[in-house]
């Protein structure tokens, strides 16, 4: 997949949805460590899925959202890499006590910074982080370099793709 010219982001890693759920579940093993838990606040939209697969492994029915917006797709339609304020359009009215904070990722940290300072007293977990963001998250199961864009299973399609041959410049 390509960036576009002014993307930070170097590569791609994408992530199946198999690969997503084993990931999930891993970090499910070292949240039971952590626990119990009142309930889980997803940070939509990417939070969502990750914190149902929580929500089903932890057997916690308390699942509430914060909304929040911080990038939108760029311009040539590549990646989502456009970088905006992050904007809440719906919080929650506690300091996230006995909570557990889910969202799919955490990179520049700019979207964690931001919750952590509305919910300082929840345990905040993502399934991947990236350096810049590691350190305001308090769980995540696998960091990846700060200039990979991961792509999640809900944000791809298989496609074809012709034989390596067709591609040689001297067949
Ligand atoms: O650490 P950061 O640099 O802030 O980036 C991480 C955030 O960006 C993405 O959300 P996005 O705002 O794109 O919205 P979405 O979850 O609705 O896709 C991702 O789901 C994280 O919430
Ligand atoms: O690498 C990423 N992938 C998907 N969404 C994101 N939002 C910020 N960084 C990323
Ligand atoms: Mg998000």
């Amino acid at each position: 997949m390509e960036n576009s010219p002014t993307s930070p982001y170097r590569d791609d890693i994408v992530i199946s949805w198999p690969e997503l759920h084993r990931d999930t579940r891993l970090l499910c093993h070292q949240l039971l460590e952590q626990g119990p838990f009142k309930g889980i606040i997803a940070i939509t939209r990417g939070g969502l899925i990750p914190a149902a697969l929580v929500a089903r492994e932890l057997e916690i029915r308390l699942v509430d959202t914060i909304c929040a917006s911080s990038y939108e797709a760029a311009d040539d339609d590549t990646a989502q890499t456009m970088r905006k304020e992050v904007k809440i359009l719906k919080g929650v009215e506690h300091d996230g006590e006995g909570f557990l904070l889910i969202d799919d990722l955490v990179d520049t940290g700019n979207t964690a910074r931001v919750i952590r300072k509305l919910l300082p007293k929840a345990f905040f977990a993502t399934i991947y982080a990236k350096p810049q963001g590691r350190e305001v998250v308090d769980l995540c199961v696998k960091e990846f370099a700060q200039d990979k864009w991961i792509y999640f299973p809900w944000d791809i399609d298989y496609q074809f793709v012709p034989p390596m041959k067709k591609h040689r410049a001297n067949p």
